[in-house]
């Protein structure tokens, strides 16, 4: 056989697979996120998953998603793209953030203020959301450019 393997992924389904592959670190036991930041050189700059800051216990944190507020996981969780932002090194001005679900607004904030320029989301389950609809709008104001990530490819990992 000779030639390159014409099967191979492409930028989009690398960078969105590593997001993917971050997201099976979360304990989040309803949505797991995972984002992976790339600069315009196709480097990856930062990386990130939804979980409880650095120091506070997973297992004594509530997980749960009603109940009064202060025992809902909701004020303690960083979202997977600031964790990614955080995570980052080097500079994000014009960066890709590839993301397992569309940004909340508070992410958006973060997004749109750290340079990222350009977001490719998986899932959009909350689209109806105030808080999608907020981020839509700052996106546009602010030159965000968002997509939905298409793919046919199915990538399976075993170890
Ligand atoms: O922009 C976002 C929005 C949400 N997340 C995280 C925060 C939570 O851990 C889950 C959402 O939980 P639900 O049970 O689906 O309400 O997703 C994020 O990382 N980034
Ligand atoms: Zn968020």
């Amino acid at each position: 056989m000779t030639g390159k393997r014409n099967d191979y992924i492409s930028w989009d389904e690398y960078f969105m697979g590593i997001a993917v592959l971050s997201s099976k670190r979360s304990k989040d036991p309803n949505t797991q996120v995972g984002a992976c930041i790339v600069n315009d050189q196709k480097i990856i700059v930062g990386v990130g998953y939804n979980g409880f800051p650095i120091g506070c216990d997973d297992d004594k944190l509530p997980w749960d998603r009603e109940g009064d507020w202060c025992d809902t996981k909701y004020p303690y969780v960083c979202h997977a793209e600031l964790n990614a932002i955080l995570n980052s090194h080097g500079n994000l001005h014009g960066a890709t953030l590839y993301v397992a679900l569309f940004p909340c607004n508070e992410c958006a904030k973060a997004i749109i203020q750290s340079g990222i320029k350009r977001v490719v989301y998986l899932s959009d389950k909350y689209r109806d959301s105030d808080s999608s609809k907020a981020s839509r709008r700052m996106f546009d104001d602010a030159g965000v450019r968002y997509e939905h990530f298409e793919s046919d490819k199915e990538i399976v990992i075993k170890f």
